[in-house]
């Protein structure tokens, strides 16, 4: 298969259901699970700290530097099956990415607030392409002013092998969230590929 267009208003989104082979997505998960230096990171929330409810890492070219929640990421080398995924990624995309965030549930316990990936490091109009890997899980989009943008909620099952890109002004109108469920016990790997442009002055 390949993208189609999810019509929304003030968002560009794009779904391919079936971009990695069931059999595929299944030996990448296995793959990643074990290979990746997984973190456990905390993260300052109304003045406290908490562990974030997922595991992390952020694999990425040398410069591209990001900062996250608080969080000071450095870039881990690409591995050869991260590189490799980012290159059938960008065929598929036209894009190019210079970084991956890996986010790794370890059940249905754990889960992602509502946010846009709007730092300043992305740039005004970022390209997203996300990556799911084992469990489906939930994907909530709403938008950041129902005045400006009147449209329900809106939710996304995202399946085993999936590619989601969110691009144009995606990220500027709505908010996305990856809510708790007790329906899921297995894990669930996303990847989300970005192209880091500009570096922020240390605050
Ligand atoms: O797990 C997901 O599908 C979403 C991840 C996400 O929004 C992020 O990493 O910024
Ligand atoms: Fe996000």
């Amino acid at each position: 298969m390949s993208l189609s267009l999810i019509p929304l208003p003030d968002a560009e989104l794009l779904l391919d259901p079936e971009f990695l082979k069931p059999a595929a997505a299944t030996e990448l998960l296995t793959e990643l699970t074990a290979t990746i230096p997984w973190k456990h990171e905390a993260i300052r929330l109304f003045g406290k700290e908490v562990l974030q409810p997922r595991l992390t890492a952020w694999h990425g070219d040398a410069g591209a530097a990001y900062r996250y929640s608080g969080l000071q990421l450095t870039p881990q080398p690409w591995t050869t099956a991260l590189q490799q995924l980012r290159q059938q990624v960008e065929t598929v995309t036209g894009a190019q990415f210079n970084s991956v965030l890996l986010n790794l549930y370890r059940t249905g316990q754990d889960s992602m607030g509502w946010h846009a990936d709007n730092e300043p490091e992305l740039g005004p109009r970022p390209v997203i392409a996300s990556v799911s890997l084992g469990a489906t899980r939930s994907f909530r989009l709403r938008p950041r002013d129902p005045h400006l943008t009147p449209h329900p909620p809106i939710s996304l099952q995202l399946t085993s092998g999936s590619l989601l890109v969110m691009r144009g002004t995606t990220q500027q109108a709505w908010l996305h969230a990856l809510p708790k469920t007790t329906r899921v016990q297995e894990p669930r790997l996303n990847l989300t590929f970005r192209l880091v442009v500009g570096q922020r002055a240390t605050d």
